[in-house]
């Protein structure tokens, strides 16, 4: 399947390429003033943060570490199930490091809050998050959240990393699907 046959899956583009990429760049002139002088540790959370990860990454001119984290709440539906669990931890003791957690969507906000009470457990120096997305109507629980990308409606969104049953992950937009997508 290329992008053109995903392309009918699609029934429009929420956040482009460029919007993307322009935000991203913003978000990174921040991050750098204010991690001005200490040493940054950049958490990816698998899967979907890979995209995020990378551009925001390269968007910085401090020098960053990078670690990942794989969870996983949903499964191949379109809702979380509240239950978090971890396929693959850190590979460092991120013990009085400065952390910020990249993220690609807060929804629920169920994974982070439950993300942020175990990284926060293990003595980081200082414990941020970073999300290109967040859909302020789905929060279940409220999280303090230093850098957004863009608030958004809420809709599922697959692109820029976030998958429907892993698939469109690997779209360069975020967009919403067409109905009879998830009716097939
Ligand atoms: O705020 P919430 O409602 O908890 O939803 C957000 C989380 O759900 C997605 O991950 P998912 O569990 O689908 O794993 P994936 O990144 O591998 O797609 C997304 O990448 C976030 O981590
Ligand atoms: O809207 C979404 N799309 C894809 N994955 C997700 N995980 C949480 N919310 C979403
Ligand atoms: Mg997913």
């Amino acid at each position: 399947m290329d992008q053109r046959d995903m392309g009918a899956d699609l029934e429009s583009v929420l956040v482009s390429e460029e919007q993307i990429r322009t935000r991203l760049g913003e978000l990174a002139a921040q991050i750098d003033a204010d991690y001005a002088g200490r040493d940054l540790l950049l958490v990816g959370v698998l899967k979907g943060a890979v995209m995020v990860m990378a551009d925001l990454a390269r968007a910085l001119h401090a020098p960053a570490e990078m670690d990942w984290m794989a969870v996983s709440s949903y499964g191949s539906g379109t809702k979380s199930s509240g239950v978090v669990r971890i396929l693959k931890d850190l590979d460092k003791d991120i013990g009085g490091r400065h952390v910020l957690v990249v993220e690609d969507i807060i929804d629920s906000g169920l994974t982070l809050s439950w993300l942020l009470a175990n990284l926060g457990s293990r003595g980081p120096a200082s414990l941020e998050v970073a999300t290109l997305l967040r859909k302020p109507e789905a929060a279940k629980v409220e999280i303090d959240v230093r850098y957004v990308g863009f608030e958004i409606p809420n809709e599922f969104v697959v692109g820029y990393g976030l998958d429907y049953a892993e698939r469109y992950r690997n779209l360069p937009f975020v967009g919403t699907l067409a109905p009879h997508v998830y009716s097939s």
